[in-house]
């Protein structure tokens, strides 16, 4: 069995080189992914249900920066169960999920990733060899990102515009073996490497791939929805966007993911306001714990009242999405939009909002919380990531819009969906809707805005739900919870409010004092509510946000491990850009160290011996 970091050991990843962190992430994810596969063995998780095991170990401490393997279960086996025929699943989903092989995601390029409709790499169909022919005319088509793709995968789903008989007939799927399974060696015809050092998430290894007329067999095309017969046919697909199906997964699946960091973040920062000092409120006391000042309040309880709020929202989202898939396998694709504007418009809220609060609770701990040894700036840089990869936010929220247009313009001649029904009571108050200051009050107050402007989405409370389930005194700061998170929104928007309800000045003035009320209300029970996240130490990962509150001991104790405290100068820095920006990109990803060898010693060490089931 592997020890965790043989070789780094006790030094923080901060310190190790851009080829180290790679190496050591190999090292951990090995052992990491190891138990899935016991799991596996003991039937104790399977295809269909390993989300919160493999999402626990991606959020660990172990994986902290992300991993190398992590797009291999988020989205190489998700796409190949949501576009693969049953042929195609018999053949490659036992060795996707014994690891025996490992896969990743190619579908933005140097050029594109937005538009996928305007991706370069072709697939073009020879019937005489019954091959998909697979090239990157310009270095634009590179693919560019996939995770794991670097030098670890071997295989790959690339998206690709397909052309048959002449014709072209828009991107579909295929899985691609890019390295040899025994050498690791890339393959004739293809060029591979890591694109570079990034903001965050330095362990997942993100590649370019680009292909020279690099040939794959007919049945590499994934068939569940479309087809290429062996003359060349195409038959199309029921839904246009069906092949876009591993992208709606992994955005229901990031809201998830952000419930965790938020509760992470938001933890750090309370525990430490509790026990940092800082300041008299009265001249002559003590000094207080920054905890008591409204404005630190202000900051932080917000985040408390999100992360309840987001956990319950990727709950109903994940019901819905399990609801309209388990539909689209009846061939009733009445609520794939739906779905599809859910998805988005969450993914974008959830990752924007997790992202200030992020940052806000960084900002809330002063100094120490610039530190990495605090977890903020790491997790923040995690957090970010998410408002661009899987959509970027504002082409989301353009989606969102669109559906939601749509769905009014339809108002009254179609039965609406679920989670836009409300619209029909916007509509039928025709705005003039009365205002109270209830949280009711205010979420009948954003539907009416989401009338008007048809692009907010609305917040959808399951207050019912708690009052079923919880102790008079938790509900009674659950519902603390939900006035703040309404009551902040509230104010927070207040300029749709006042332009679209009739919220008067002194009802503002009177939300604005229940606001702190509520701020008041909840600090008793504030570092309360973070540990009831119940996030271990070793999760947390941070000086000021331990339990045992030994905030000060924490920090120096990490200082010292700083090898700069142990030795003269490090570093260098890299050379600025000319404005050729895809030559540079393409010229900065070859400077990596990892590229400077086509096979990394962990190869043969670590991931082999583990995908051969020998660790
Ligand atoms: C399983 C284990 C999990 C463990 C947990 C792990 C924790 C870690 C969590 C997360 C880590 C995630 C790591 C992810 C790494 C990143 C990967 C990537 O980034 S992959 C690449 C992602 N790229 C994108 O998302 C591209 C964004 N662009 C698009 O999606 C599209 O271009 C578009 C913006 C939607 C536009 O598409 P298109 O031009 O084709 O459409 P339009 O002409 O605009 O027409 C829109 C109509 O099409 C419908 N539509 C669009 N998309 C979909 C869809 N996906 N599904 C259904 N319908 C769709 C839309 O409704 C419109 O319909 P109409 O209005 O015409 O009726
Ligand atoms: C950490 C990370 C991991 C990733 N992993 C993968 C992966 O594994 N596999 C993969 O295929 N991809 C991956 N990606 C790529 C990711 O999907 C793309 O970065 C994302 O889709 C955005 O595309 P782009 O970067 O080309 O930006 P562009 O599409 O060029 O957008 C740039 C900016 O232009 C604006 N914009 C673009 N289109 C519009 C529009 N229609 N309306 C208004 N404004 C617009 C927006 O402000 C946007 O931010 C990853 C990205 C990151 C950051």
């Amino acid at each position: 069995m592997l020890s965790k970091r043989e070789v780094f050991d006790g030094v923080p990843e901060e310190y190790l080189s851009h080829k180290e962190r790679y190496e050591n992430a190999i090292r951990n994810s090995v052992v990491a992914f190891s138990l899935v596969r016991k799991m596996q063995e003991e039937g104790k998780t399977s295809i269909n249900n390993y989300r919160d095991v493999v999402g626990g170990l991606l959020g660990s401490s172990v994986l902290r920066d992300g991993s190398p393997l992590g797009l291999h279960y988020i989205m190489f086996m998700p796409a190949i169960l949501n576009q693969a025929n049953e042929e195609q699943q018999e053949k490659w989903l036992p060795r996707a999920w014994n690891c025996s092989i490992i896969g990743s995601y190619a579908q933005t390029e140097l050029g594109h990733g937005t538009f996928i409709r305007g991706l370069e790499t072709t697939a073009t169909y020879d019937a005489a060899t019954k091959q998909f022919v697979l090239h990157s005319p310009t270095l634009t088509a590179y693919k560019w990102w996939p995770g794991g793709l670097g030098q670890t995968a071997n295989y790959c789903i690339v998206v690709a515009q397909l052309y048959t008989k002449g014709q072209c007939h828009g991107i579909h799927s295929f899985i691609i073996q890019v390295r040899d399974e025994e050498t690791h060696m890339p393959l004739p015809g293809i060029k591979i490497g890591e694109i570079g050092a990034k903001l965050g998430l330095n362990a997942v290894n993100n590649g370019f791939l680009g292909f020279d007329n690099y040939r794959i067999p007919r049945t590499n095309m994934l068939m569940k929805h479309a087809q290429v017969l062996e003359d060349g046919t195409y038959v199309k697909s029921r839904h246009s966007k069906l092949n876009y199906g591993a992208m709606v997964f992994v955005r229901v699946v990031i809201v998830f993911d952000m419930v965790n960091y938020l509760s992470k973040a938001v933890t750090i920062a309370t525990r430490f306001s509790a026990v940092r000092r800082q300041c008299q409120l009265k001249a002559g006391e003590t000094e207080c714990q920054i905890l008591d000042y409204v404005t630190q309040q202000h900051k932080l309880f917000v985040s408390i009242a999100a992360a309840h709020a987001f956990r319950i929202t990727a709950n109903k989202l994940w019901l819905t999405f399990n609801e309209v898939n388990e539909q689209l396998v009846e061939g009733n694709l009445q609520r794939l939009p739906e779905l599809h504007a859910l998805a988005c418009c969450l993914k974008a809220v959830t990752t924007a909002d997790t992202a200030a609060c992020v940052e806000r609770c960084r900002l809330a701990c002063g100094g120490h919380g610039y530190m990495m040894s605090s977890s903020l700036p790491l997790t923040y840089g995690l957090v970010t990531a998410a408002c661009t990869y899987e959509g970027e936010n504002t082409v989301l929220l353009l989606q969102t819009a669109r559906f939601l247009v749509k769905t009014y313009q339809q108002l009254d001649s179609k039965a609406l969906t679920p989670t836009v029904a409300y619209l029909k009571t916007a509509a039928a108050e025709r705005f003039c809707v009365g205002w109270s200051n209830t949280t009711e009050g205010i979420i009948r107050g954003f539907q009416v805005v989401a009338m008007r402007v048809i692009i907010m989405s609305t917040f959808n409370e399951e207050v019912q739900e708690m009052s079923r389930t919880v102790s008079p005194q938790l509900k009674e700061v659950l519902h603390q919870l939900v006035d703040l998170y309404c009551t902040y929104w509230a104010l927070e928007k207040l300029s749709d409010l006042l332009l679209y309800t009739p919220i008067s000045q002194k009802e503002v003035e009177s939300l604005r004092l229940r606001y702190e009320e509520t701020l008041t209300n909840l600090r008793p029970n504030a570092v309360g509510l973070v540990d009831a996240f119940d996030l271990r130490d070793e999760m947390l990962q941070s000086t000021l946000g331990s339990y045992d509150g030994r905030v000060y001991e924490r920090l120096m104790e990490e200082a010292m491990k700083s090898p700069l405290n142990a030795e003269p100068m490090l570093q260098s820095t890299l050379g600025s850009y000319d404005g050729r920006v895809y030559e540079r990109l393409m010229e900065e990803a070859m400077k990596s160290p990892l590229n400077a060898e086509p096979v990394n010693y962990t190869f043969h060490k670590y991931l082999k011996p583990f995908m051969q089931g020998k660790l």
